[in-house]
């Protein structure tokens, strides 16, 4: 979309000594233009959260120069610099400038506890998250926590990378257009957690530090993977989630080959010929030789296998455990798939 040198950076304001300290979290908020995204911010930003909060936005507006507002919250303090960003869209470019344009600002500014990073309704939010992704291969200071996406209460969707879903503005509907609407987030995205607000007013403790691409994570995902259940989508029709159950243990290799096969290749077609499209993938896999369990995640064409630091109990029988959101997915296809991975063993 945008040339090379085009590549946002921020511009630093002022020196400060920085402080070395742990990884820090990132959280996207994406949605629907309008949905509330800013309005959770502003909330989150005053409530009490004792967190040193950097805020980037990362919105559209006319023309190609934008300024980019930063704010840090201090005790209960409200900060406001303002940064320039030479162009208002950080997703065409953060694979590197992004989050160096970031780790910058952190040297220059001292670290935060904390960033928020609103995405423009029209970004895809996915990319954004890739981007962190990969960084954190490289050591980076940061760590994507996790994806809230607000809904509109009226309208909008943009929900199957979500971890968390806010449905905003549930003062403007009736009790049944809700619960419809709460159906349909559930349709799409048979994983994500879902908060009803009006004016994005949370709990902020169910909103940050979700820790969701974690592998410490992996009790609680094993947890929440047993309860999705492959779902018919009912308004957007080519969104929907897909989970299968494999017994038995898996090569690495094997797994490999399926993943790159599905994310990579597209080599996975539907009934009606359709090349499957993931969006999301979350798992729990038991491989070959070794004793922890392993998780699987997946954004895009990005995916990561890791050991948890959960072994396998005694008696416990290994199950690999997939979910899948994504487009023109059928479940019993791609389980099929794995299977003829899993008997080549
Ligand atoms: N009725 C109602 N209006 C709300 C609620 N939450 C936010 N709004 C209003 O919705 C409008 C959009 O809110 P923002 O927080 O700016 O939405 P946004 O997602 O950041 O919007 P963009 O950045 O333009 O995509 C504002 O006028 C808010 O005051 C709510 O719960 N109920
Ligand atoms: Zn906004």
């Amino acid at each position: 979309m945008d040339e090379e040198d085009d590549c946002p950076e921020l511009v630093p304001i002022e020196e400060k000594s920085t402080t070395p300290a742990a990884q820090i979290p990132v959280t996207i908020i994406t949605g629907y233009l309008g949905a509330g995204k800013t309005t959770l911010l502003n909330y989150i930003l005053t409530e009490q959260h004792n967190k040193r909060i950097a805020v980037i936005l990362n919105e559209f507006g006319e023309g190609s120069a934008l300024e980019k507002s930063l704010a840090v919250s201090q005790a209960g303090e409200l900060y406001e610099e303002w940064l320039e960003l030479r162009n208002g869209c950080l997703c065409c470019s953060v694979k590197d400038n992004g989050l160096k344009a970031i780790e910058n600002l952190m040297e220059k500014k001292g670290k935060f506890d904390y960033i928020l990073l609103e995405t423009t309704g029209l970004a895809d939010p996915g990319a954004v998250a890739s981007m962190f992704w990969v960084d954190a291969e490289l050591g980076s200071d940061l760590y994507l926590d996790g994806i809230i996406t607000v809904i509109d209460a009226k309208y909008g969707m943009q929900i199957a990378l979500a971890d968390l879903t806010i449905i905003n503005k549930t003062d403007l509907v009736k009790e049944t257009e809700l619960s419809q609407l709460r159906d349909t987030v559930r349709s799409i995205n048979g994983l994500v957690r879902i908060l009803e607000t009006q004016r994005s007013r949370v709990d902020l403790s169910q909103v940050l530090d979700l820790h969701s691409f974690d592998t410490k994570d992996g009790i609680r995902l094993t947890e929440k993977l047993q309860l999705v259940k492959t779902r018919q989508p009912h308004l957007d029709k080519s969104i929907l989630t897909v989970t299968f159950e494999v017994p038995g243990s898996v090569s690495e290799d094997h797994l490999n080959v399926f993943i790159q096969n599905l994310l990579w290749e597209k080599m996975f077609k539907n009934k009606e010929g359709l090349a499957m499209n993931v969006i999301r993938l979350k798992g729990i896999v038991s491989l070959q030789g070794k004793q922890k369990k392993a998780i699987l995640q997946g954004v895009h064409e990005l995916y990561e296998l890791d050991e948890t630091p959960e072994a396998w109990a005694d008696g416990e029988p290994s199950v690999n455990r997939l979910v899948f959101i994504g487009r023109n997915l059928d479940g019993d296809i791609l389980k099929k798939e794995f299977l003829s991975l899993v008997s080549n063993e």
